[in-house]
Parts: structure tokens; sequence; C-alpha cells
């Protein structure tokens, strides 16, 4: 008996009401082949006693058709991981980084931008997750080429999907094709939560998180569950979308998060026949505000008909057209924010213990009341005021 015959075996044991095996899901540990004895662990989520016995059952009757004489199965739920550190609150620990994708308003081409860099950031050889925190608009899933995939589900854990070397999930995943929920600031807070903790991340480099457009609940929420190591702000260059991106640029200050630096969408035209660069809503007009928070234009992506149709169709550009010229600027944004990654974390990293509510233990937090609301106009004791 050898620990590869051991896991060889143990490759035909399903995982009960599953189409994959115990050793592919990662769940056998643990192994031990001392000379008549083997014994191995399985780490389950579910706390469902039928499905311990059914894996020991079958796990042993594998491993004695295997040839093996003595079995110990040991069946028990993985360790949870502490949530807090030396660098506060952090609900999903396995995850080093943290990158929030964040602008201040719609339609500037954060998904796009969040697709890509995570891409980028895949081929630079990172081990990447994608969240879709965009819970009012949850494109991701269409952009990765995954709007029809189902995540499976284990236990009370959800799988990440995976598609172009990267970890996916996202709100348009767990829903209904064509639904729509109203989200209350309770309902956000939840859902955020939950991405980070109810998902099986790997043990990731870095997490993308593209989030709703503007600063509200699911920014503040997701700063006060991981410390998040660096935001990426993305605008485009017209006056009126700088205005609402000062506010995103703000709101990381105010949340005491590094800027990785800011990527100017839109910025020009590239013409898909003579590949002639055109300046349409004003290039490079984001510097002032770059200076104004001491960060930098770390790429100017043009607009150009591949992204859109990339984006469309499931294909997104850095991974399908590399060489284009703007999968090269995606590229070099990438390596531009993971040195910014590696120096905040060579600084010492980031904290998020100066955000985290100051309502006493057993009060939540209110987001709706103001903060001159009396504590009888703000609903009795949330702790707004
Ligand atoms: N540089 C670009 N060139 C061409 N099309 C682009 C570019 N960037 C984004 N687009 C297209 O613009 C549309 C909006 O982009 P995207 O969904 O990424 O924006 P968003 O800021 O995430 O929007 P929302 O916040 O409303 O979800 C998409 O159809 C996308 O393909």
């Amino acid at each position: 008996m050898t620990e590869e015959i051991v896991k060889s075996a143990l490759s035909k044991v399903m995982y009960p009401g599953f189409t994959k095996d115990i050793v592919t899901f990662g769940f056998v540990k643990d192994i031990v082949v001392n000379g008549n004895d083997t014994s191995f662990t399985v780490e389950i989520t579910s706390s469902a006693p039928e499905v311990a016995q059914q894996i020991k059952d079958e796990a042993t009757e594998a491993l004695k058709s295997a040839g093996a004489a003595n079995v110990t199965v040991n069946v028990k739920a993985p360790q949870m991981p502490r949530e807090s550190s030396s660098h506060g609150k952090n609900i999903a620990p396995q995850v080093k980084n943290f990158l929030m994708v964040s602008s201040g308003k719609g339609g500037v081409g954060k998904s796009t931008t969040s697709v890509n860099i995570a891409i980028a950031l895949a081929a630079q050889g990172k081990k990447v997750g994608l969240l879709d925190a965009d819970i009012y608009g949850p494109n991701v899933p269409r952009m990765m080429g995954v709007s029809d995939v189902k995540p499976e589900v284990n236990g009370n854990k959800v799988l990440p999907i995976k598609a172009y070397g990267i970890e996916m999930m996202s709100m348009g995943s767990l829903m209904e094709d064509g639904q729509s929920l109203i989200w209350r600031g309770a309902m956000i807070m939840k859902a955020i939560e939950q991405f980070l903790r109810d998902i099986l991340w790997s043990e990731l480099d870095v997490l993308v998180i593209d989030m709703p457009p503007g600063t509200g609940d699911a920014q503040l929420t997701l700063a006060q569950s991981v410390p998040v190591t660096a935001g990426l702000t993305v605008t485009t260059p017209q006056g009126v979308s700088l205005d609402d991106s000062r506010r995103s640029l703000d709101m990381f200050k105010k949340l005491n998060i590094p800027i990785a630096g800011i990527i100017e969408n839109m910025s020009g035209f590239i013409a898909p026949d003579t590949g002639v660069e055109y300046d349409i809503f004003g290039k490079g007009t984001s510097t002032p505000m770059a200076k104004e928070f001491d960060t930098q234009i770390i790429a100017e992506i043009p607009i150009e008909p591949s992204i859109r149709t990339g984006g469309d169709e499931g294909k997104p550009i850095t991974f399908v057209d590399p060489s284009s010229e703007s999968a090269k600027r995606y590229m070099k944004a990438a390596e531009s924010i993971w040195n910014t990654i590696e120096e905040i974390n060579a600084n010492g990293g980031v904290d998020n213990q100066s955000v985290q509510p100051t309502t006493p233990p057993g009060v939540s937090a209110c987001s709706t009341g103001g903060a001159s609301a009396s504590k009888e106009q703000s609903g009795g004791g949330c702790g707004c005021s």
C-alpha cells in the first residue's frame, strides 16, 4: 500500500449527491500507511451523520478492494480559519490580498476592468479570485463566459466557478436569469459577508472585488470584514465622471485603503481598421485628480470594439487577444498593482481596526439613520447616533 494507491482508490468514492469524488474535491488529508494499517482523514463541511457514514463505508470498501488490510477513516469538519489577526478583522483569511475595484458611477467599465485585471494577474502567475460584488448589475458571469454555469454547493458552502484560470463568484450565478432583487442596507451587508465567508475560495494571492458603483453599504461592509490591501478606481475622462471618481478616491482615504491607482477607461479610441488612436472624451484629464490623491494613472484603456465584444461574448481581451494594445495595457496595470500590493505588505500591510463599527456588542450599526438623528427617531438603540 502506498499513498498513491490510497488516493487512486479513494478517487472512486463520490461525495454523496455529487458527480465529483472526495479526492478531486480536496477533502482527503493526512494519509498514513504503516505496514498493514492505513489511515486518513476526510474533511467535509456537511454536518449530516448519514453523509459521514456513507463516505466512511465506501472509502473502507474501496481501500479493501485495493488490498489494504486495516483501514481507519476519520471524518471531521475542517477547522475554520481564525477570523481576526494582527491586521484586524478578516473573515476570509485564506486570501492574502484584497483589491477593491470601485467607480464613482455606473457604466464606466468597472466590471470590464476587474475581469481583465484579474486575468492579467493570473497570467503573471498569481492565484486569483474574482468576486462580482456588484449586486445591482452582476455582469461578470457573462463577461467570463460562464453565465449558464451554476455553482456546486457543498454542505452550506458554495464552490467558486473556474474560468480562464481564475475562481469567480457572482450574485448573477446564484440567481435565476433575469431575476431582480430590491436590496436593503442589511441585505447588502449580509450578501457581502456571505460572499467572503461562505464561498470556498482557495488559498488566493489576491481576490479582485468588483464593487457596486458609488460609495455605500457594500464598500463599508467589505472594508469592515477584511483588511482591503488596495483600492483601484475606474473612471472615464469626462468631467462629470471625474467628479464621481473623486468621491470614490475619497472613500478609499476615509476607509484607510491604500490607492493602487486609477484606470482611465474609454480614453481615446483605436480604429480597428487603421490602428490609429483618436482622442474622444479627452485623454489624460484624470491626471490632476490622481496628483490630488497622491496616486497615478496606471493605464489609459482606449475604446476598442473588441473589448465590448469580448465582454458580451464572454471572451476577455486579455485572454483571447493578449497581443492587442489594450491587453498589453491591462498587463502593465496589473504589474503596477502587484508592485503596490507588495510594497504595502513590505511596509506592514493594512489594518481595518479603525473602520470597525463602534456600536456596542449586540446592537447593529445602522446605515440609514443620519448622524444627527436622535435615538428615538433612528429606531431606538441601533447605535447610529
Ligand atoms: N474600453 C472599452 N472599449 C469598448 N467597450 C468598453 C470599454 N470598457 C467598457 N466597455 C463596454 O461598456 C459597457 C459597460 O462596461 P462595464 O459593464 O464594465 O461597466 P461598469 O462600470 O461595470 O457598469 P455598472 O457599474 O453599471 O455595472 C460594456 O458593454 C463593456 O463591454
